[in-house]
C-alpha cells in the first residue's frame, strides 16, 4: 500500500562535528517516533568525500553515535540497526555529483503515486560561506516539482556577523528559495524549558499577565554561564566572540518569548508577530550598555592551537549587556543578558525578579503564603547548573502555577538546597515531561514545519540592528580570571552597567605597541617577557598583580606581596589605585624589598614614596604593612632591625614565600639592593641582610634566598636609560656577579620581565 505522506532528509555536513555530535542521534529519534508503513522517511548523508571514504566514515559515526537511551530496549535496538541500513551516502561535490543525485531523488519520487504528499529537506550543517552556492546547486538538481509537496532548507547559525553580512546572506538564500522554506536553527529555541515558556504563560494567565510589566518586574536576568573555553574552534570564535555567538542569537530570543505579549494562540503567525512587535521596540545597545570581557588564558590557548595572538587581542570571551524595551510595558525595566566561557558553572535560565514592596514586620523567616519574605520570583531553569534538570521554579509567595500538558509537578524534598537565593523548597517546582536534547526538538519540528521554533529573515534582521552597533570591536575586553573572578562583578549606573571595579573596561583599540608587543620574542633571559608602551605595561603589572592577588585571596584569604624601591613602582602603585578600586588590600599584606637606611621622613626612603603614592590612598588595614625597620629606638640599620623583619617575614609567610615580588632593575644591572660584586650575592643563608658600603645610604634588603622563594616575581625595567643594560643582558652570556639581576630565579615559581619601548627599543 502507497503511503500518505514521503519525506526525503538530506543531511550536507553528514559527517561534521554537529552532525556526529547530535544530528544522527536526532534524525534516528525522529524515525523512531514519525516513521511507519504511512509516513516514510528516507534519509541521506552526503558530503565532499568521495563514495568510498564518507560512505565508510558514515557509517562509523552511525555505528558509534547513534544510541538507544534505555540498555536492553530492544524494539529501539531493532529500529537503530533499522535505521542505520536506511541511510545512504551520497558524494556532492561537483556539479555532475549534484545532477546525479538529482535524477536518482527523482526517479524515487516519480515511482510514489500523486496522491502521496510528499516533502524534502535539505540540512546544512555546512559553513554558512557555503550557503548560497549550495542553495542554488540544491535548487537546481535537487528539488521537487510536481505533485503534493514541499520543500524545507535548515540553516545553521552564524547567520552573518552584522546586519549587512546577515543581508546579504539572506537575500543569497532568498534567491532560491521562498521565506516559508528557509528554517533558521537556534538550537536555544528545541531546549525542554524555552518549548514550555509560551504554554506556561498561556496557561497561567490569570496570575501572570498583571504582573509582567515594570510595576512589579524589578529586573530580568538571561543568563548563559560555561565553565569551560574555547578549546578547538578558536578560528571560529575569534570572528565571531560572545555576542555574536550567544547573544544576539540564544539570549535575544529568550528575552523575546517572556517580554512579548501573549499571543491568542500558538499559531506561527500570532508568535511571530508578537516576537517581532517586542523585538522591534528593544532599543538599539550602545557601548554605555554592554561590558565584554576576555579570560586570561584565551591568547595563549589560541596560539597553542597556531592561532595568532594579535587576531585573539579582542575577541570577548564575556559579555553583558542592559537591554531595555521601550513600550508601555516594559519601560525602564533592565533586561540583563549575560553570556561568558570559563566561568564558575555551566548554567542557562531566565530570572525574573519582582520588586519587593511589602515590608515584613513579624514571623518574616517562616513560609506563610503571599507574607514569606523573601525575593519573589519566575525561574526558567534551561539547563545545567546546581539543579538535576530542566524546570520552571516560582517561588511560593508568587503564585501556585497552573501546568499546560508538556509539564509535571515535582514534589522538592530537599530543605537545604540553595537555589537562586533561595531555598529549593520555596519555590513550587515544574519540570518537562519530555526532557529530549535540544537537536532532538529542532529536528522534529523541522519535520513537522514548526516555522515558530526557527529564526525567521524578518527577527534575524531585527536581531542584528540591536546589536551591530556594539559590535565595532574598538573596545578591549577587560581580562578575567578563570572560574572564580568576580571582577566581572557589575553595576546599573543611569540605565547604563559598569564594572563594579572599574578597571579599564573599554580602552580605547590597542595601539601598534601593543600589536607590537605581541609579535616580540617571548623570552627574555628564559623568562616570559612583555614589551608595551610604558602606560600599557603599568596597567598590565597592575592587572596582573591584581589577578594573582583575587586568586590568592580566594585560595587562602591572603596575599602577600613585596615593592621593590626606587622610581620604578610609583607609576604601578598608581595604575594599582586608579584601575583597581577593588583590589583585596584588606586580605592583602605590603612587603620591601629594599630600603635605604634614612629617616621615614627623607625624600630617598622607599617607605615614604610608598606611603605617599600607595598607602594613603587605600584601606589597608596598619598591621597588614610591613615596612623594613631600618631606624629603631634612635639607630639606623642595625641587626636588631635584620632580625626583626626576618621575623616577621618568618611569622607570616608559609615558607617563606612570598605570593609576588615586584623588583626593579638598575642600569648597572642590579636588583633589589643586591649589587654587581657585592659579598651579598654569596650569601646564601640570609632572608633578609645589609649592604656594606657598596651604596650610599647603606641598605636593607631582601636575599636572593627571599626573592628566589616567591611565588611569582615581576622585573619591571622602563626608560632610555635602561636600554643598554636591556642590550647587554640579552647579548653576552654574563655572571650575577656583573649583573645581579641575573641571580633571580625564583625556584619553584614564575618570572616575567615587563620592559617598556624606551628600554626595549631605545628610541
Ligand atoms: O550556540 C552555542 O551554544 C553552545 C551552548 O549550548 P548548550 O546547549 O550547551 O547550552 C555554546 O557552547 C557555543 O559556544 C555556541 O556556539
Amino acid at each position: 500500500t502507497e503511503p500518505r505522506s514521503h519525506t526525503d532528509i538530506i543531511l550536507a555536513g553528514a559527517l561534521g562535528d554537529l552532525s556526529k555530535k547530535y544530528l544522527w542521534q536526532g534524525l534516528f529519534q525522529l524515525y523512531s517516533k514519525f516513521s511507519d508503513s504511512k509516513n516514510t522517511i528516507a534519509f541521506y548523508g552526503v558530503s565532499r568525500d568521495v563514495y568510498e571514504v564518507g560512505a565508510e566514515k558514515l557509517n562509523k559515526i552511525l555505528q558509534e553515535r547513534v544510541t538507544c537511551k534505555m540498555k536492553d530496549d530492544t524494539k529501539c535496538e531493532r529500529r537503530r540497526h533499522e535505521f542505520i541500513q536506511k541511510v545512504r551516502y551520497f558524494q556532492l561535490k561537483a556539479d555532475e555529483h549534484f545532477r546525479k543525485f538529482g535524477t536518482f531523488l527523482n526517479s524515487k519520487s516519480d515511482k510514489l503515486n500523486q496522491s502521496v504528499v510528499q516533502g524534502r529537506i535539505f540540512y546544512l550543517a555546512l559553513p554558512p560561506s557555503t550557503y548560497t552556492s549550495m542553495a542554488e546547486k540544491l535548487h537546481n538538481c535537487c528539488l521537487l516539482r510536481s505533485g503534493k509537496h514541499w520543500t524545507r532548507i535548515a540553516l545553521e547559525k552564524p547567520f552573518g556577523s552584522d546586519t549587512n553580512s546577515a543581508k546579504e546572506m539572506a537575500e543569497g538564500i532568498g534567491t532560491f528559495f521562498k521565506e516559508e522554506e528557509i528554517y533558521r536553527v537556534d538550537h536555544y529555541l528545541g531546549k525542554s524549558v524555552v518549548k514550555q515558556i509560551l504554554p506556561f504563560r498561556l496557561k497561567n494567565k490569570d496570575a501572570l499577565e498583571p504582573i509582567l510589566n515594570s510595576d512589579h518586574v524589578d529586573r530580568v536576568e538571561l543568563v548563559m554561564k560555561e565553565n569551560f573555553g574555547v578549546k578547538g574552534r578558536f578560528e571560529y570564535y575569534n570572528q565571531y566572540g560572545v555576542i555574536r555567538d550567544v547573544m544576539q542569537n540564544h539570549l535575544t530570543e529568550l528575552l523575546a518569548l517572556v517580554a512579548m505579549n501573549l499571543p491568542s494562540t500558538l499559531s506561527t503567525r500570532e508568535i511571530e508577530s508578537q516576537r517581532m512587535g517586542i523585538l522591534n521596540h528593544v532599543q538599539p545597545l550602545t557601548s554605555r550598555h554592554t561590558l565584554i570581557g576576555q579570560y586570561s588564558k584565551y591568547i595563549s590557548e589560541a596560539q597553542e592551537e597556531g592561532v595568532n595572538a594579535s587576531s585573539s587581542a579582542m575577541t570577548p570571551t564575556f559579555g553583558a549587556a542592559v537591554m531595555y524595551v521601550d513600550n508601555a510595558r516594559w519601560r525602564n525595566v533592565p533586561f540583563l543578558v549575560i553570556s561568558g566561557k570559563q566561568l564558575d558553572e555551566k548554567s542557562s535560565y531566565i530570572r525574573i525578579v519582582f520588586k519587593d514592596k511589602e515590608f515584613c514586620v513579624s514571623s518574616c523567616t517562616h513560609l506563610n503564603g503571599s507574607h514569606f519574605h523573601g525575593p519573589k520570583q519566575i525561574i526558567f531553569h534551561i539547563g545545567h547548573g546546581s539543579l538535576p534538570s530542566p524546570g520552571i521554579l516560582v517561588s511560593k509567595n508568587l503564585f501556585k502555577p497552573k501546568l499546560p500538558p508538556g509539564l509535571s509537578t515535582i514534589v522538592v524534598t530537599s530543605h537545604d538546597s540553595s537555589v537562586y537565593g533561595l531555598s529549593m523548597d520555596d519555590f513550587n517546582v515544574a519540570v518537562p515531561i519530555e526532557n529530549n536534547d535540544a537537536y532532538v526538538t529542532v529536528i522534529e519540528d523541522l519535520y513537522l514545519g514548526h516555522q515558530q521554533s526557527f529564526v525567521s529573515t524578518g527577527r534575524l534582521m531585527t536581531l542584528w540592528e540591536i546589536w551591530t552597533p556594539v559590535l565595532s570591536g574598538k573596545h578591549s575586553p577587560k581580562m578575567y580570571m578563570e572560574n572564580a573572578d568576580f571582577s566581572l562583578n557589575f553595576q546599573l549606573n543611569n540605565g547604563g552597567i559598569e564594572f563594579t571595579d572599574k578597571y579599564i573596561a573599554f580602552v580605547e583599540s590597542p595601539s601598534e605597541a601593543r600589536d607590537q608587543m605581541r609579535s616580540l620574542p617571548p623570552r627574555f633571559l628564559g623568562h616570559k617577557l612583555v614589551v608595551g608602551s610604558s602606560d600599557e605595561l603599568y596597567q598590565q603589572v597592575a592587572e596582573e598583580i591584581y589577578i594573582k592577588a583575587l586568586s590568592s585571596v580566594t585560595d587562602k584569604k591572603s596575599f602577600h606581596i613585596a615593592f621593590s624601591g626606587g622610581t620604578t613602582p610609583i607609576p604601578l602603585y598608581r595604575a594599582l589605585v586608579t584601575f583597581f578600586p577593588n583590589f583585596p588590600w584588606t586580605r592583602t599584606h605590603i612587603w620591601q624589598v629594599d630600603e635605604r637606611c634614612v629617616l621615614p621622613t627623607n625624600s630617598k626612603s622607599n617607605f615614604k614614596v610608598m606611603e605617599t603614592e600607595l598607602l594613603q590612598k587605600i584601606n589597608i588595614p596598619y598591621h597588614n604593612v610591613h615596612s623594613m625597620p631600618v631606624f629603631l629606638a634612635g639607630e639606623i640599620c642595625s641587626d636588631r632591625g635584620v632580625k626583626l623583619y626576618r621575623d616577621d617575614l618568618t611569622f607570616h609567610l608559609i615558607n617563606n614565600s612570598f605570593d609576588l615580588v615586584v623588583l626593579g632593575v638598575g642600569s648597572d644591572g642590579h636588583t633589589a639592593s643586591l649589587f654587581p660584586r657585592s659579598s651579598l650575592l654569596d650569601d646564601s643563608n640570609s632572608l633578609v641582610t645589609l649592604t656594606s658600603d657598596e651604596a650610599s645610604p647603606r641598605r636593607l634588603t631582601l636575599s636572593y634566598k627571599m626573592i628566589n622563594k616567591s611565588k611569582f616575581v615581576i622585573a619591571i625595567v622602563t626608560g632610555k636609560s635602561k636600554h643598554d643594560i636591556v642590550e647587554k643582558l640579552s647579548e653576552e652570556t654574563k655572571s650575577k656577579y656583573d649583573y645581579p639581576i641575573l641571580g633571580v630565579n625564583p625556584t619553584l615559581g614564575n618570572m616575567t620581565f615587563f620592559i617598556d619601548n624606551d628600554a626595549w627599543f631605545g628610541e
